[in-house]
């Protein structure tokens, strides 16, 4: 049998036999030794600081029960964070704990080990395009205005 996270395919084209890695998608010629490699569910760990709107899909937190600001106030907000993270004079757990609209305000903004398919799409997009230590620039979900913070 072909080893785990293999299957067999026939090339439209040539008529020939090849194998499909069902987790990359990624297509080969020769027969498989050992199991597919699934590196599309990598997990990162991130942090991150969210500042809710009313436009957010839920315009409440831990923070405040009916939150009013409008998005605009949000991202200036946001980047006002951005600027006080990249300069040093805060850390991002720092901000977070006081000023994220998300209940990981409590860890600091650890939103713990988590592979795509978990998170919204933008936010998702922005994380795993980040290096190990890398800060985001804003970026925007139905949730509201967050700062990321790749930490694994
Ligand atoms: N670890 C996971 N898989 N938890 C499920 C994530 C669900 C996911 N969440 C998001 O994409 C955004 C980005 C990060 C936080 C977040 C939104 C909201 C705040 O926004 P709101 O939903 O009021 O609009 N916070 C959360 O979800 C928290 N449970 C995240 C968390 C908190 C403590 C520990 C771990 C994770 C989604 N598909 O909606």
């Amino acid at each position: 049998p072909l080893p785990k996270g293999w299957e067999k395919r026939v090339s439209r084209s040539t008529g020939q036999t090849y194998y499909l890695n069902i987790y990359t998608k990624e297509s080969q010629w020769n027969v498989p030794s050992q199991e597919a490699s699934t590196k599309d569910n990598e997990k990162i760990r991130c942090s991150h600081l969210l500042v809710k709107h009313n436009q957010s899909r839920r315009p409440s937190s831990w923070r405040e029960e009916h939150i009013t600001r409008t998005k605009e106030e949000a991202i200036a907000l946001i980047e006002d964070y951005h600027e006080k993270i990249s300069n040093g004079m805060a850390t991002l757990d720092e901000l977070a704990s006081e000023l994220s609209d998300c209940s990981s305000a409590k860890r600091g903004g650890d939103l713990g080990f988590f592979a795509r398919g978990a998170m919204q799409k933008p936010f998702e997009d922005a994380a795993f395009a980040l290096k190990v230590g890398e800060l985001s620039q804003v970026v925007e979900t139905d949730s509201g205005v967050h700062l990321i913070l790749r930490t694994a």
